[in-house]
Order: structure tokens, then sequence, then C-alpha cells
């Protein structure tokens, strides 16, 4: 059993936290957020993640975990402390290390035990040198002290389950001291861990994570071209995913990428690439067909409308992917401005994340149209003339053809993420768009007339 402290309870650091102490550890976990600490003393996770409430009250009460502000007694003398802190993403699409920065210093200036400081956070590469480097000019006490890279790779909607059955834990030291402690903190996961230098350890975070927004983002680009030349790209992907060097996961087609990660991800390696005079331009390729996909759907119904003035807008999905509250980079915050600039009263339906959408735009973004929460999908889509899919939640995936053609006025919809059947849609009577995909006959076929083949040779 370790004594551990994790500084920042987002969803890196609370779940960090709480499933060290579900394994036997002792944790102190550390915001300076005083309403969330609050708020989890009462038993209530600040966050909506399956699992994490019930295993903060058990640990809780079992008094292996606690939440506090006092960072002082909390670092004092333990054996680890976790940085979990943003590092989110500024103007010139670098990482803000700021965050990090300040716990680095309050970390110096306050343990009094020899201890290791591990950044779960994602970070540059090059960060845990420079993260040591700090402490070690600002150390109060004569301890011993470094610093090692450990980064995270769990997933939002699925965090407890991702860092208890994670398919690998990466730890990058540059000591035996700092490996064994990291290796024996983790070893009752009984998880594959991977042992690399801090550097490899930091690349692998970013090029994990690049990776996977390229596949999304190559899987968009191809179906912007199914669109264009009659291919269906759900068909596509099943084919791809066969080959198992393909494999059947992030081939799905959409109006891309969202969240905190992707997003700051891309940007921030693409950003130290050209710090280093490269061109990464994969990377680059990724983030800029995700600029184009946000808002295809937007478009191509705005081309259809010609306006949303006065039209009732059914939304489904506020967040940036299910099983999630969170909001960050999700496509509606940049479809919703623009529908509501051109007067469409929205009706929106989002399982969890109203609130925080209301609390982003209070009064609908531009002051023009309007925005209601309704709290289930019938309400949003009752005598609605277009409706947008935006989130696949399961309440979203349910809706059958049958109940969009009854319910709405017109039934006219754009799905974001290629959720339904298209013969089914048609036959229902439901003029239906979606990403990569043959849209209904009702929204009028293009027939080929291409005859250049005769011309092709092969
Ligand atoms: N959200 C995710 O799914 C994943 C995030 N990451 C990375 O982990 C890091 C953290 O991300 P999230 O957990 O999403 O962040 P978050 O923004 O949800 O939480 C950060 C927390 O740190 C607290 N904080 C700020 N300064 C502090 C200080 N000096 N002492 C103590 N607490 C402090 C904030 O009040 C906040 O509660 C980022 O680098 C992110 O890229 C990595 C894998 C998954
Ligand atoms: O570093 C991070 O923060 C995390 O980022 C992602 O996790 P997350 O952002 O929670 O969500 P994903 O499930 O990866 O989805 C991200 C976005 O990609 C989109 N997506 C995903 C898969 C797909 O096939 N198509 C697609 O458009 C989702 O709709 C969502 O907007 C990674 O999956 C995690 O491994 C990583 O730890």
């Amino acid at each position: 059993m370790y004594k551990i402290a994790v500084a920042g309870t987002g969803y890196v650091g609370l779940v960090a936290g709480v499933t060290f102490a579900e394994v036997g550890h002792q944790v102190a976990c550390v915001d300076i957020d005083e309403e969330k600490v609050k708020v989890m003393k009462s038993g209530v996770s600040p966050i909506y993640e399956e699992g994490l409430e019930k295993l903060m009250q058990k640990n809780y009460a079992a008094g292996k975990l606690d939440y506090t502000t006092d960072y002082k007694t909390a670092y004092k003398d333990v054996d680890a402390i976790f940085i979990g802190v943003g590092t989110p993403e500024q103007a010139d699409g670098s990482a803000n290390l700021s965050y990090i920065a300040t716990v680095a210093r309050q970390i110096a200036e306050t343990i009094e035990n020899d201890c290791l400081v591990v950044v779960k956070s994602t970070v540059p590469i090059g960060t845990n040198d420079k993260v040591e480097q700090f402490i070690q000019d600002f150390l109060v006490h004569d301890v011993r002290v470094e610093v090692a890279s450990n980064p995270e790779f769990l997933a939002q909607g699925s965090a407890v389950h991702d860092t208890l059955h994670a398919a690998r834990i990466i730890i990058g030291a540059e000591s035996k001291w700092a490996e064994d402690r990291l290796m024996s903190i983790y070893e009752p996961f009984k998880l594959p861990i991977v042992s690399v230098n801090r550097r490899s350890a930091e690349m692998i975070k970013y090029a994990s994570n690049d990776f996977l927004a390229l596949k999304i983002s190559y899987m968009n680009d191809i179906a912007n071209l199914c669109e264009l030349v009659g291919a269906d790209v759900q068909d596509v992907a099943k084919g791809m995913s066969f080959d198992e060097r393909i494999g059947s996961k992030f081939l799905n087609a959409g109006i891309g990428f969202g969240g905190s990660c992707f997003p700051k991800d891309t940007k921030a390696l693409e950003n130290l690439a050209r710090q280093n005079g490269y061109d990464l331009k994969t990377v680059k390729a990724a983030i800029d067909v995700n600029k184009g996909q946000k808002t295809l759907l937007y478009k191509k119904a705005s081309k259809r409308l010609i306006t949303f003035s006065g039209l009732k807008v059914a939304v489904l999905g506020l967040t940036f992917k299910p099983g999630t509250d969170d909001l960050r980079e999700a496509a509606s915050l940049e479809n919703i401005p623009l529908l509501l600039e051109q007067g469409a009263d929205i009706y929106a339906f989002d399982p969890v994340g109203a609130k925080n959408f209301e609390k982003v735009h209070p009064e609908g973004p531009n002051g023009k149209g309007t925005i209601t929460y309704v709290s289930n999908v019938e309400q949003a889509l009752q005598d609605a003339n277009v409706c947008f899919v935006f989130t696949e939640w399961e309440e979203v995936k349910k809706v059958t053809p049958k109940k969009y053609k009854n319910l709405m006025r017109t039934p006219l919809v754009y799905d974001g993420r290629n959720i339904h059947d298209v013969l089914e849609m048609e036959k229902a009577g439901v003029e239906y768009h979606s990403v990569g995909r043959p849209s209904t006959s009702l929204a009028g076929k293009k027939e080929s007339k291409n005859h250049d083949f005769q011309n092709t040779r092969y």
C-alpha cells in the first residue's frame, strides 16, 4: 500500500485517485475548486462517469480516499504525487503548461519525504524533464524527488472501466528507483506494463491519440468521396474492418471528432513539430479534414432550406459523444450558434448534456432564435421542420423511421452520426441525409450518366 496524492480531480485525476484507492492505496485527491471538493465529500461525482460515484462513496466510507483543497497537508509526506491537471490548447495550438507549473511549484515547496512525482496529464515531449528541473530548483526540504511520465488512455464515458481494464500502462522513467516505485503502485491492477524513457512515454500518448484522430479523419475524407462517387462509407468500413491490420474500431464517419483531447492533441503535436522545424503533414491533414466536417450537414441543410428563420429545429444530442456530459469541442457548439443566428427555434434533447450547454449559452449564443431544452426525443421532434442528429445516444438510436415521419411536420433528417438505415428511412417516407452514404431518393438521387470507364485502363 502506498500513500498517494493526486493533483486535479477532473476525468483523469479523479478516476485515477478513486481506482488507486479501490486497489488498496491510501489516496488524497487535491483540487483548487472548493465547491468541487465539497460536492465530492458529500458522495457526489462532479462528472458523469458510469460506476464512479459508487466507487467514490465506497472508498471514502472505508477511509481510503479523501478530497481536499489543502495541498500542503496532502503533499507533505506521500510516496507519490500524480499530476492530472489540464493542459488546454493555447491560441497557437501549443499546450498551456501553467497548471502543471503551479502544481510543480506547490510540490517543491511542500514535500518533506522522498517522493515520486508522476505526470499523468498529456504534455509535450520534454515537459517531464522541465518539471523535474523546476521542482529541484524550488525544493525547500532536502529530499529525493524524481519525475516519471505515466500518460493516461481512458476515454470519457467509460473512464472507470478503461482504467481498471487498460490495454497497457505506460511508464516513462529515468531511474530504477522511479521505475520500480511506479511499477509497484500499478502492480495490484495486474495489467500489461510498458516501461520506456520519459520522452518516449510522452510521445506514445500523442502518437496514439493522433493516430486515432487520423483514422477518423481518413474515414471522413473517404466518406466525402463516397458521396461523390455513389459508394456507402458504412459498407466500405465494414469491408475494410475484416482485415485485422485495419481493425473494426474508429472507422465511423460522421461530423468529425470532438472532445477535450483529439482536437487539442493533434494541434499540440503539430505545433511541437513546427517548433522543431518539421512539417507533420499527416496530423495537419487530420486537423484540416476535421475542421470542414463539423458543419458539413448544416451547410447541406442550408442549401436545401435556404433559411432556418422561423423553423422548428429538433436537435438530438449536444455532447461530443454519448456517455458523457462533456461539451468540449462538440459539434453542437459549432452548429447551434449558426442555426440561432438564422432565427431557428431549436428544441434540443440530450439525456445529460443540456445543463452544461445552458451554462455555456444561457440565453442562446447570439440572442436570435430560441433554444428550448426538452426531456425526451418525442418533444424535440413534435412538429419539427427539420432534425439534426449530433450525438448517437441510445435514446436517439432507438428513434424509428416511423416516429420521425409521424411526429415531424416535415420529416427531414440530417444525421451526423450515421445511426439510421437509409432504406428504412426511405420506406417510411423520411428524407434522410447522413455522411458518406446515399441520401434517400426523396432527396433526389443523382443518376450517373458517365461512360468514362470505356476509356479507363485497369
Ligand atoms: N479527459 C480525458 O478523457 C483525458 C484527459 N487526458 C489529459 O489529462 C489532463 C487532465 O484532463 P481532464 O481530467 O479532462 O481535466 P479537467 O479539466 O477535467 O480537470 C482538471 C482539474 O484540475 C484542477 N486544478 C487546476 N489547477 C490545480 C492545482 N494547482 N491543484 C489541484 N487541482 C488543480 C481543476 O480545478 C480541475 O478540476 C489533460 O492533460 C488531458 O489532456 C488524458 C487522457 C484522457
Ligand atoms: O486523451 C484523451 O483524452 C482520450 O481521447 C480519446 O477519448 P475521448 O475523447 O473520451 O473519446 P473517443 O471515444 O475517442 O471519441 C472522440 C471523438 O471522436 C469521435 N469518433 C470516434 C470514433 C469514430 O469512429 N468516429 C468518430 O467520429 C467521437 O464522436 C468523439 O467526438 C481516446 O479514445 C482516449 O484513448 C484518450 O485517452
